[in-house]
């Protein structure tokens, strides 16, 4: 059994994983990650490696203070991966990423992709057919945008996330909903959009912790798993395991 760890800049996701299948998943903040991981490796004692990708400031040395006698594998950009690199700074392209788009070329083969990562930030990562790893974009999520309109304003409120009444907001709160939730949904749709013009044919994948609120508002057709990630972190030890 493995046990798959996705570190990132608000949550760390982890999974159990026997073979491809996905048994339990795990949601939980960094203060509680020894007693999460401690308790679930009390239940899976068939657990033996831990595959963890990291762009939060967990470090390798925090998980392996926390195993005795497992294996701690840290994805890193010298791991092989199933795409060709072609960013301008493949060193600071985040693991997270990198992962992404290797489950994007293993579950779905001779393609073009895209991948829309809703996390702390939204990342867009494009896969073309060739295998060949593009790039794509960041910007910020949206628990990012209520909080930044709180701590860069004098007088916005910070709100969390509701479904936006209508387009036009009547209030302030209103307004604020309306500008970051479906402001949020359009510009993904745009980019979408736009990914259109110079692709006729691609799939989309979206994933991370805002996919459910933004899956069934998108106007065009995705593939929508909150565990791309995690599923991605088994499928790229898998591919490691049999390139090594
Ligand atoms: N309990 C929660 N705490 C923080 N964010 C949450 C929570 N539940 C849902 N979210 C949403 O998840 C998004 C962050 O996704 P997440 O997958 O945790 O990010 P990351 O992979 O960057 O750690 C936020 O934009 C927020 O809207
Ligand atoms: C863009 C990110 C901050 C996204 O992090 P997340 O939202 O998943 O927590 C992360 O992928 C990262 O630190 N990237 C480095 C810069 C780059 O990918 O070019
Ligand atoms: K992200």
């Amino acid at each position: 059994m493995i046990l798959a760890i996705d570190v990132g800049n608000t949550r760390i996701k982890a999974a159990v994983f026997e073979g491809d299948i996905l048994v339990e998943n795990f949601v939980f903040f960094k203060n509680e990650l020894q007693k999460n991981i401690q308790n679930i490796l009390k239940k899976y004692k068939k657990v033996v490696d831990l595959v963890v990708s990291s762009v939060g400031d967990v470090e390798k040395q925090s998980f392996l203070e926390l195993v005795n006698d497992l294996k701690v594998h840290f994805i890193s950009h010298k791991y092989p991966f199933p795409f060709v690199n072609c960013y301008a700074t493949p060193k600071t392209l985040g693991i997270d990423r990198m992962v992404l788009a290797a489950g994007a070329t293993l579950q779905f083969p001779n393609q073009n992709r895209l991948v829309i990562d809703a996390g702390t930030c939204v990342t867009f990562d494009f896969i073309d057919e060739n295998n060949k790893y593009l790039g794509g974009a960041i910007a910020p999520g949206l628990r990012l945008r209520y909080e930044s309109l709180h701590n860069y304003t004098a007088k916005l409120p910070l709100l969390t996330l509701e479904d936006p009444k209508d387009l036009i907001g009547k209030s302030t709160s209103d307004s604020i909903h309306s500008g970051v939730a479906n402001g949020l949904v359009y510009e993904i749709d745009g980019f979408i959009d736009e990914y259109s013009v110079r692709y006729s044919n691609f799939i989309i994948i979206l994933t991370g912790g805002d996919t459910e609120f933004l899956a069934k508002r998108l106007k065009n057709t995705i593939f929508a798993n909150s565990n791309f990630l995690l599923e991605s972190l088994n499928q790229t030890f898998q591919y490691k395991i049999k390139n090594d």
